[in-house]
């Protein structure tokens, strides 16, 4: 920082950065008071700086220009890639040195950067990494030397409340930049944020070990926003309503066109898809954006918005990060923000050039019960996943409860957002809808609680209206189905408000509790349909079904069940044979061929059913396959078994059969029959499901609702998702399977895990490492001509060979096994945090499972010894997994000594 020296007196200083700011970013002045400050406090580096100001004050600039300045390089921390890339792109067209290393760079330039990096002295001036890239060890060398060689001029932390496990954007990575702050003790850092309320501030300072910073803290009040909300519910038509909003926002009666654009936020994509269909209908050309558009289509939206095109985005919140543009007039949510921090980071983007603007927001009782139990439900599961609870659980729902408060609550909307923030009462002066017209907010309130309370209190055979009228299915009520707006006054009194509460929390608790039992646990009593016959648990048998309800309790998957039952009446079987020295299974084969056609025809009927019961507790069910002493490698395949036994037992016996046989046969037939039949009375009901597959949760709430790879292979296995790729696989093990196999052709259910290697091995659905990027492929994808079972075709006479292991030689594993086999040992590392993407884990298992099934000439045992060797080796030399080329050099073991040493 030599070089500063020159700039040590304060009016040279400030002559010399305004000359620098004209020269490289072409802006005759800073842009506030605050900016020039952080600027010069940055510069002069003698300090930790910490800075917490609003979207759009132009925090990047704040170290941009010290970096230009300094001498050696700024690390620049940023979460996302795509961040990232806006930010070198803008650096490089002011021809500022500035790259990016990350996970998704081409090795070439890899090499390139990490050349410049090395030289002695580099031209890069912006080194951006994401905080996975900065703890992976194959960026460790490069960190060291730099630091080594004193070539590190400022670290720079952007977005820096992801640091906090109260912050909003809570990253696990970002903790680590601790570490990273304790390895660079002599360069000073910068932490930057838009939006921390005090208890994240000091979480930041904290965590990043901040040596008295100096803080730049902008209060929160912007006094261009007018902030509003309306009670969706108590509106006749709501898109009517926002259409009006929209017009006037953007001054569209007035005729003038180029009053600037806006944004609707909603939390679905078809929220999105419906709004921006809605709004269009009514005049104003809108465009839906989110995560199930091709990435082509999400830029172009996003491009013709930002020219002005398309006056409207309807976006899940995965838009707008990044996204600068001055002249949004109006921030609309159409359902309820997450929390009051991302409200007012989302309502934040409009009004950037300081012009007036209005943020509003639609509520919604429905909203706040379905975004509560997301958050409760990932609560609970983080809690079940640590097995303790935490402090900081109670932030996501502590912020929420601070939005539901903000629209329900009567007062100040500016004043309420900045008490959150810590910031002193604001003068509002009419720039929000209580300040502005308390009056109208009184009665909006107290017609949503009458609402509420007409609602609960009507008993569900209320007379019903003039024309037949019922409340619930006009969702906004008896109120609603007037046409009263809910600015035409109305009387409400504190009671009924307090009634009200106590009401509504008492149908939300009930509520939350039906949903829980259903997550937690599967329950017979509550999750099966009323009229089952197996509702009463105590005395019921199954219908057409000699087999005690003890299996079905037992069996919490009709997977499990059916091979519960299977294994019974094989074992029955087994006993008869050898008693009556006649052979029950030589009708087995028939049995096959029945229950082929039984299979076929019902294949569409039922498949829906099998993959519905895959939802319950993967984990259990592993359990329970362990307890029933069944082979471990899957509930389907010991099916598969099952009837392969019978089919190799009819083989041995051809010759007999006849009329006896042909009983066994039809009752082993309905036996089979039942237990697919039964698979329906695990068929929960959807609603949780549903509302689930509506919330949609926009990739940016993945940060707080993230999932652990089994919870992703599971709900992708909820939601019957495959995507192209998974599909690719299963046909891929399929051909491998069908190439060998020309004789029976069954139709199983998915099992669990195989299943869930599928999706392991194939899905792209969630990325963990870009966390809050809406970058992830539409979570719809289904394959259209897939009827949810899988078609396997096997070979009995295989499968018979592997009923006499002494006497032939192992059965080949092929791919599909080789599969399960990979990612039953990978898991655990992945779990680990060994693979830096969820990609990587992927791509790794799909190359050990091709690896090992290469040649497809050894038999299961070798190959389960060789993926552990070659895992094994592999963590040996690679800490953690970070690019493909980690695993380049990874060669399946030759001699079966090496095998045998690994073991
Ligand atoms: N001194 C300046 N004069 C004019 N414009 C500026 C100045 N400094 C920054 N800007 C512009 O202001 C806009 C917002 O800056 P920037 O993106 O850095 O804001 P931010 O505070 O980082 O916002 P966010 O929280 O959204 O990242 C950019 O277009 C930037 O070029
Ligand atoms: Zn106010």
């Amino acid at each position: 920082r030599g070089l500063y020296d020159f700039l040590t007196d304060r009016k040279t200083m400030t002559t010399s950065l305004k000359q620098a700011l004209k020269t490289h970013f072409g802006f005759d002045s800073f842009k506030s008071k605050l900016q020039e400050d952080v600027v010069k406090a940055v510069v002069r580096g003698d300090r930790d700086v910490f800075v917490c100001m609003p979207t759009g004050a132009g925090k990047s600039l704040c170290y941009q220009l010290p970096a230009v300045l300094a001498e050696g390089i700024t690390l620049v921390i940023s979460p996302l890639i795509a961040l990232i890339r806006d930010q070198v792109d803008h650096l490089r067209d002011h021809n500022i040195p500035a790259c990016s290393i990350n996970s998704k760079l081409p090795a070439v330039e890899r090499r390139l950067i990490l050349a410049d990096l090395g030289s002695s002295s580099p031209k890069l001036k912006l080194l951006y990494i994401t905080p996975e890239m900065v703890a992976s060890p194959s960026f460790q060398p490069c960190l060291t030397d730099l630091c080594s060689r004193s070539l590190l001029s400022h670290l720079a932390v952007d977005e820096a409340h992801c640091v906090s496990q109260w912050g909003h954007d809570f990253r696990p990575d970002y903790l680590k930049l601790g570490e990273l702050r304790a390895r660079l003790p002599g360069v000073p850092c910068l932490a930057l944020t838009a939006t921390a309320p005090k208890n994240v501030q000091e979480d930041i300072i904290q965590s990043l070990k901040l040596r008295l910073p100096l803080s730049f803290i902008t209060p929160v009040f912007r006094n261009n926003l007018h902030y509003d909300v309306i009670f969706r519910e108590l509106l006749p038509n709501p898109y009517v309503h926002l259409h009006a909003f929209i017009k006037k926002a953007l001054m569209l009666d007035s005729g003038s066109n180029g009053q600037g654009c806006g944004i609707v936020y909603c939390r679905t994509r078809e929220g999105c898809e419906t709004v921006a269909y809605q709004l269009t209908k009514l005049g104003i050309l809108s465009k839906a954006y989110h995560a199930g558009l091709k990435a082509g289509d999400r830029t172009e939206v996003q491009n013709e918005w930002m020219q002005g095109r398309v006056l409207v985005i309807v976006a899940t919140i995965s838009f707008g990060m990044g996204v600068d543009k001055a002249n949004v007039r109006f921030v609309a949510h159409w359902n309820l923000a997450k929390s009051l921090t991302s409200y007012y980071q989302e309502s934040g983007r409009a009004g950037r050039d300081g012009l007036p603007s209005s943020c509003r927001t639609y509520y919604s009782a429905k909203d706040k019960a379905q975004i509560n139990f997301f958050i409760c439900q990932d609560v609970n599961r983080r809690q079940r996943k640590r097995g303790s609870a935490k402090e900081s659980d109670k932030a996501a729902i502590t912020d929420f409860e601070a939005m539901v408060s903000f629209c329900e609550r009567e007062g100040c909307r500016h004043a309420t957002i900045s008490k959150f923030f810590g910031d002193k009462t604001p003068n509002c002066a009419g720039a929000c809808d209580f300040c502005s017209n308390p009056k109208v907010v009184q009665a909006q309130l107290a017609r949503a609680a009458a609402l509420r309370t007409n609602t609960l209190a009507a008993p569900s055979n209320t007379p019903k209206g003039p024309f037949g009228f019922q409340a619930d299915l006009y969702e906004g009520g008896k109120k609603g189905y007037g046409f009263e707006r809910y600015d035409e006054g109305g009387e409400g009194n504190e009671d009924d408000g307090t009634k009200r509460k106590k009401e509504f929390s008492d149908l939300f608790k009930k509520q939350m509790k039906l949903r829980k039992v259903k997550h937690d646990n599967y329950c017979v009593s509550c999750c099966v349909d009323a009229d089952c016959p197996l509702r009463e648990a105590s005395s019921q048998k199954i219908p057409k079904l000699t087999v005690k309800h003890e299996v079905f309790k037992n069996s919490k998957s009709s997977n499990l069940y059916k091979a519960a039952v299977l294994k019974k009446v094989t074992r029955k079987r087994i006993g008869a044979g050898q008693r009556g020295s006649s052979n029950p299974f030589i009708t087995a084969k028939d049995l096959l061929k029945s229950s082929m056609l039984d299979t076929e025809s019902n294949k569409e009927k039922e498949s829906g059913r099998f993959f519905n019961d895959s939802s319950g507790d993967m984990k259990a069910k592993r359990e329970r396959l362990k307890e029933t002493n069944m082979d471990t490698s899957s509930a389907a395949s010991s099916s598969i078994k099952a009837r392969a036994k019978a089919v190799s037992a009819s083989l041995d016996n051809p010759t007999k059969g006849g009329k006896a046989m042909s009983k066994k046969q039809q009752k082993l037939a309905e036996a089979a029959k039942s237990s697919r039949n039964i698979s329906q009375y695990f068929t929960k009901k959807q609603t949780t499901e549903k509302i689930q597959e509506d919330a949609d949760m926009p990739e940016e709430l993945d940060a707080t609702f993230s999932h652990t790879p089994s919870e992703i292979a599971q709900e992708n296995i909820s939601r019957e998702q495959h995507s192209p790729a998974s599909v690719e696989a299963v046909e891929s093990s399929q051909d491998v399977i069908q190439a060998e196999s020309k004789t029976a052709v069954i139709v199983i259910p998915d099992d669990n895990k195989e299943k869930k290697t599928a999706e392991i091995l194939n899905t792209s659905e969630q990325d963990t490492t870009s966390i809050t990027e809406d970058l992830s492929p539409p979570a719809k994808r289904s394959r259209p001509t897939d009827g949810h079972s899988r078609r396997v075709t096997f070979n009995p006479s295989v499968q018979e060979r592997a009923l006499h292991p002494v006497n032939v030689p192992p059965k080949p594993v092929m791919l599909k096994e080789a599969a399960d086999i990979v990612v039953r040992y990978l898991d655990p590392f992945y779990k680990q945090g060994k693979f830096a993407t969820k990609e990587l884990f992927k791509s790794f298992a799909r190359y050990l499972s091709h690896l090992l099934a290469e040649g497809r000439s050894r038999g299961k045992s070798q190959v389960k010894a060789e993926a552990k060797a070659l895992i094994k080796k592999f963590f040996s030399s690679v800490q953690r997994c970070e690019s493909e080329a980690d695993w380049k050099h990874l060669k399946r073991p030759h001699s079966r000594k090496t095998t045998e040493k690994n073991k």
